[in-house]
């Protein structure tokens, strides 16, 4: 894919020593004293560098609590005065962003709802040209990684360049474990096409219920995530939203102790010691291609002899034959079976279209 983009790197605008980024706050500013009180236990823990809050919230359905808006804004500036940190907040029209740059708020994020819609993106990513401010811009609710690329490009365009993703996990069709599920794979295509973007993991929301916070924060670093938001509340259980996946500031302290953060790399020792390794491994590789390419000329042949005889690509019962021993013999080379079965889809889905190019081509 052709695609840039022009941002500065996270430690540019904001200092963390190095550690991954830590937003933590209440999923929304109730009232001035229940955000303060939340705000300053999370500073005595140490462990966050910005607090966050939803001032507007986009509600599934109407009638629920959806944020106290504007009136929330002097009590942010109150969480700074009090704590001494930056605060970020959800913007989704250009009214809130007036609002939060004259309520002097530090940082913003766009949610998942917005996103999805490139008339609303492209809108607020005019209201913020010429305006200096870090914006984190969530994943679409549905797993379209070009549109959630395109919301980054769209700010990045507008002149922002103090830019982050935020992977919150997209929507789920069918009851799933997970609120929201994350899709690694998503995150992880944009982190290789953008090797510059930070990105921060949301587990609150992949997660939707306390218990499953840990694995995925534990995910997000080992796969070397610049930062996390999570949703902190000094009382949970009474939150006026998504009261199940926010956890106490002591809690969380707790849940980030506990966390292993992984390094990008670790001194020339180590690295001598990968370079061999990944040597075999380009070597396995290109056997592995090989191997591959020697398989597609047999499909091929068999493509040719299909096409003479007039039977179909498609043959079921050799296709259920090969998951079946492909399963035993993965099995048995102690091999995760969803990547044996996914890998010989795949490479059956190639066979099936070669062998259809071959078996249509007009002969001249
Ligand atoms: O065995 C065949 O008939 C093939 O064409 C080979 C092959 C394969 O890739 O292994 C391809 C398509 C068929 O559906 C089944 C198997």
């Amino acid at each position: 894919m052709n695609a840039s983009l022009d941002i500065l790197p996270l430690s540019s605008w904001i200092n963390t020593d190095g550690k991954p980024l830590v937003i933590a706050g209440p999923c929304s500013a109730e009232t001035e004293e229940q955000m303060v009180e939340s705000a300053v236990q999370i500073k005595n823990e140490g462990y966050a560098h910005v607090i966050r809050a939803g001032v507007w919230k986009p509600r599934t359905r109407p009638g629920s609590f959806e944020g106290m808006g504007e009136a929330a804004l002097p009590w942010l500036q109150t969480v700074k005065k009090e704590t001494g940190m930056p605060v970020a907040i959800e913007v989704a029209n250009p009214n809130h962003i007036e609002l939060a740059l004259k309520y002097g708020v530090d940082i913003l994020w766009v949610g998942a709802r917005t996103t999805v819609n490139p008339f609303n993106v492209q809108e607020l990513a005019d209201a913020l040209k010429g305006v200096d401010v870090p914006l984190l811009v969530k994943n679409p609710v549905n797993p379209d990684l070009q549109l959630w690329i395109g919301a980054l490009e769209r700010f990045n365009r507008a002149g922002v360049k103090k830019l982050g993703a935020i992977h919150r996990g997209f929507s789920n069709a069918q009851e799933n474990k997970f609120r929201n599920s994350p899709m690694w794979p998503i995150a992880i295509e944009l982190k290789t096409l953008f090797p510059q973007l930070p990105i921060i993991g949301d587990p609150s929301h992949m997660a939707g219920k306390r218990a499953l916070l840990f694995e995925l924060t534990q995910r997000a670093m080992d796969l070397n995530y610049d930062g996390l938001i999570i949703e902190s509340h000094r009382d949970p259980d009474k939150a006026w939203s998504d009261a199940a996946q926010q956890l106490t500031p002591v809690a969380l302290g707790e849940m980030l102790h506990e966390l292993h953060v992984r390094k990008k790399s670790y001194g020339d020792e180590y690295q001598t010691q990968l370079e061999i390794i990944r040597e075999k491994l380009d070597h396995l590789d290109r056997e592995l291609l090989e191997t591959l390419a020697a398989r597609m000329s047999l499909v091929e042949k068999i493509a040719e002899y299909k096409r003479d005889n007039n039977v179909s690509a498609y043959q079921v019962d050799r296709f259920r034959e090969i998951l079946n021993t492909r399963a035993e013999w993965g099995n048995s080379l102690n091999l995760f079976p969803n990547l044996v079965d996914e890998l010989f889809k795949l490479v059956h889905m190639e066979s099936i279209r070669k062998q259809t190019e071959v078996m249509n081509q007009v002969s001249a």
